[in-house]
């Protein structure tokens, strides 16, 4: 049974601290289990990913075979129907549109001084992008993936996407040729994202992993961070929908179990301030789990994970809502833009009954490679910025130095770094002569 919470029960505080810790991903028994693949594979390369393949995917491989040739993604490619590569081009059109307009700009600058000041953006040489496939498959996460990467202007793209029993969706090896992708690995989990950090005989290392993944790929990445930069812990999929009593209970179960429905581990959460408005909600996602596809999946992640908060107004869901910080946060209320300027830590807001989350997943533009596990109190979804670093730039003229140098000594003096100091009277010296 999912939670029943009300915040005008005494109980309510300790309820909501246990839904807020509930152990869905970063598990002691997940980490070690991830730390001994990563150790595996850095020991030893190609041999470790290819058992671990085996044993995970179901899927036997070779050094060469690891990589998916040309000529079977254009094998692959044919079987396309043209509905589903229209429907994949207007999703490539509206996230590049979405993520060429995030790309900053260089700046530079003469200050009184006369020193010229300021930064430049430059593209990661190579990026690893994850692309999930134990439980679905995800052609939508190569582009939100690889687009951004691409607009940035990252050199070398390669995927890791795991085949279970050697089947992989088409549409997956389309979205890669469409957004510029030059390596695709047929590997998944902690494996895929060791063999990305730290290289293998076949496997060139990259510079950043990004992409979403189960518990076992947000761990690995938390522990390859520092040899390769990371984008963010996006783990098993969230959602929170605020929706008053003027909504179809049907759209906002439909609204929880489509995220319910991408893993067991995955979270949904509704919270209204109208109570009988959250039990016929309540009674609507059992209605569906009889016969949804998935519902092997979306059952326990609703009855393990889910809940319905009953607040006393929408302020008050709004100041829940912030402790939860979810990733998705859809807004079902008559005056969404108001309430979503309460709602400051969410990955991404869906405003209105006429935006299910789903919109997002696919084709809004946005990213939905989103923050997870409450990361989005301090985290944002992928973006152009994820695979550019800024570089500062400083030119003082010999006026410049003069009028900034002096203090500069004296700090050095401070700190006791001697020749910080002396770099800089050498060259006050020189122009005092
Ligand atoms: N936050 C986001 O932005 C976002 C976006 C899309 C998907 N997701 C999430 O991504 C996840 C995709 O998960 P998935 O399972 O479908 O695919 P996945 O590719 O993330 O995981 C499959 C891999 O997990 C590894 N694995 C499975 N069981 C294991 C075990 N017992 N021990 C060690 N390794 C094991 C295997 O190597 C396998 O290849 C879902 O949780 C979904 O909610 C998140
Ligand atoms: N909802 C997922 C992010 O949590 C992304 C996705 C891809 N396809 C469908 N959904
Ligand atoms: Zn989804």
């Amino acid at each position: 049974m999912p939670k029943f919470l009300d915040t005008t029960q005494p109980d309510f505080e300790q309820a909501f601290a246990e839904l807020l810790s509930a152990k869905r991903e970063d598990s002691p028994d997940v980490d070690d289990v991830v730390a001994g693949i990563i150790a595996d594979v850095r020991a030893r390369g190609d041999a470790a990913v290819i058992e671990l393949t085996e044993r995970f995917d179901r899927m036997t491989l070779t050094p060469e075979t690891l990589a998916i040739p040309a000529a079977e993604v254009d094998a692959a490619i044919a079987e396309v129907s043209t509905e589903e590569s229209e429907a994949l081009d207007l999703a490539v059109k509206r996230i590049r549109a979405y993520h060429e307009r995030q790309m900053p700009a260089d700046d530079s600058w003469t200050d009184e001084s006369g020193a010229t000041l300021g930064w430049r953006w430059s593209a990661v040489s190579a990026a690893g992008l994850y692309v999930p496939g134990g439980l679905a498959s995800y052609p939508s996460s190569v582009l939100m993936n690889a687009i951004p990467a691409k607009v940035a202007g990252v050199d070398r793209l390669a995927i890791a996407v795991p085949t279970p029993d050697g089947q992989i969706n088409p549409l997956v090896l389309l979205a890669a040729r469409l957004s510029g992708v030059d390596e695709i690995y047929r590997i998944g989990g902690a494996q895929a994202i060791a063999a990305l950090a730290y290289g293998t005989e076949s496997i060139a290392p990259v510079d950043k992993i990004t992409g979403p993944g189960n518990a076992f790929v947000a761990a690995a990445k938390r522990r390859v961070f520092g040899k390769v930069g990371i984008d963010m812990i996006a783990g098993p999929s969230e959602i929170l929908v605020i929706a008053d009593k003027d909504n179809d209970p049907d759209w906002i179960a439909l609204d929880l179990l489509s995220q319910a429905e991408h893993d067991e581990s995955a979270q949904s959460i509704l919270i209204t301030d109208d109570a009988a408005f959250g039990r016929a909600v309540g009674a609507a996602v059992e209605q569906r789990l009889t016969s949804l596809q998935r519902r092997a999946i979306a059952g326990p992640s609703w009855r393990d994970f889910g809940a319905v908060i009953t607040a006393r107004d929408l302020d008050e869901a709004a100041s829940l809502s912030n402790r939860i910080a979810p990733e998705h946060l859809e807004l079902c209320v008559a005056d969404p833009d108001a309430l979503s300027q309460k709602t400051v830590h969410a990955g991404a807001i869906f405003l209105g009954q006429f935006t299910p989350e789903a919109i997002g997943d696919y084709v809004g533009g946005p990213n939905h490679v989103l923050p997870t596990a409450r990361s989005a109190r301090f985290s944002s979804g992928l973006s152009v910025m994820d695979f550019l670093k800024r570089t500062t730039l400083s030119k003082m003229t010999p006026e410049a130095l003069r009028a900034i140098g002096p203090a500069a000594e004296r700090l050095a003096q401070s700190e006791s770094l001697e020749a910080h100091g002396l770099s800089v009277k050498v060259r006050l010296d020189a122009l005092n002569r």
